[in-house]
């Protein structure tokens, strides 16, 4: 049984249904210094983009090294605000909401970070850091706080004895798994993770994007997963967005943009790509 399973079901939400984030030509923009005068110049990181996830639906966002995907990332988390566009989450307008609806927000969209080593307070013990938003959202008691923590390891397939330990005495799939566990502390309803593979050991990389696909599963969630490695976006989505230069130049299911791509740009990407994991299920444990 994945640890996954362990979960209480969810009811079923149909991904038809309003999206949780959806961005509507959407624009960031960044003042930057550049020519040969130090002129300032703009920086269209994001420029016009249409986007949306719903519960249950892993979308994907590939594209290379500077094409505005971790910029997508922090709009769609709330992290940054964009220079215009419309935002909406669970179909409202996203701009001028109430303390109130910032909170909820902060609870229902959730993020992990590329480097676990960084993302995780390396004071803390794992047990501080699963309980942190739960103390900051005002959630349960100390004894439900406590419990809810061994719950989220079990979730991500870590033993009860991880409560204890820090960060750097795990190892780097073990704090990866734990950033999910935080991830998933408030019960979100998306995840966003930005490159979540990328700085752990191939060895460990297919278990946590098997774990991240079971979680989706299990607890209908709504996930973005953004990656420059289209192979590992094609593995794990059910929707791939292709960006290129702050725009979506294609988008499509996993097996439309695979095998019928209609870009230039998809195409270039598909072709310098390496092959696909093989076979996920049997690499060596995290
Ligand atoms: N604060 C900023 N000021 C100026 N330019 C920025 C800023 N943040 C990002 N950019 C620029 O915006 C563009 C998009 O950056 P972004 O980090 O979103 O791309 P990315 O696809 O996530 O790249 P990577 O995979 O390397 O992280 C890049 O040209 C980057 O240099």
């Amino acid at each position: 049984m994945s640890p996954a399973q362990h979960v209480a079901p969810q009811p079923a939400v149909s991904t038809t249904s309003t999206p949780v984030l959806e961005l509507k030509d959407l624009h960031v923009h960044h003042r930057a210094r550049g020519g040969k005068l130090f002129k300032p110049t703009i920086v269209r990181a994001v420029d016009g983009v249409d986007f949306s996830v719903s519960r249950g639906e892993t979308v994907g966002i590939v594209g290379e090294s500077g094409c505005g995907k971790s910029t997508l990332a922090s709009v769609l988390v709330g992290l940054q605000a964009p220079t215009s566009g419309t935002r909406l989450f669970n179909g409202a307008e996203y701009t001028g909401r109430t303390a109130a609806q910032r909170k909820e927000f902060g609870r229902a969209v959730s993020i992990v970070f590329q480097d676990p080593s960084t993302a995780l307070n390396p004071r803390m013990t794992v047990h501080d850091i699963l309980t942190d938003p739960l103390i900051i959202h005002g959630v349960g008691d100390t004894a439900s706080r406590d419990a809810r923590v061994y719950e989220l390891l079990e979730v991500v397939g870590l033993p009860r004895s991880a409560a204890e330990v820090t960060p750097g005495q795990i190892s780097g799939g073990q704090r990866q798994r734990v950033a999910i566990a935080r991830a998933l502390a408030l019960e979100p309803e998306v995840i966003v993770a930005d490159e979540p593979t990328s700085a752990l050991d191939v060895s460990v990389r297919a278990q946590v994007l098997n774990l991240l696909g079971d979680l989706k599963e299990q607890l209908n969630l709504g996930m973005v997963f953004i990656s420059h490695d289209i192979q590992t976006v094609r593995y794990i989505s059910d929707r791939i967005c292709v960006m290129n230069a702050g725009r979506i130049v294609e988008e499509g299911s996993a097996a439309q943009v695979f095998d019928s791509p209609s870009n230039d740009y998809t195409k270039t990407l598909l072709g310098a790509a390496p092959t696909l994991l093989e076979n996920p299920t049997t690499t060596e444990e995290a």
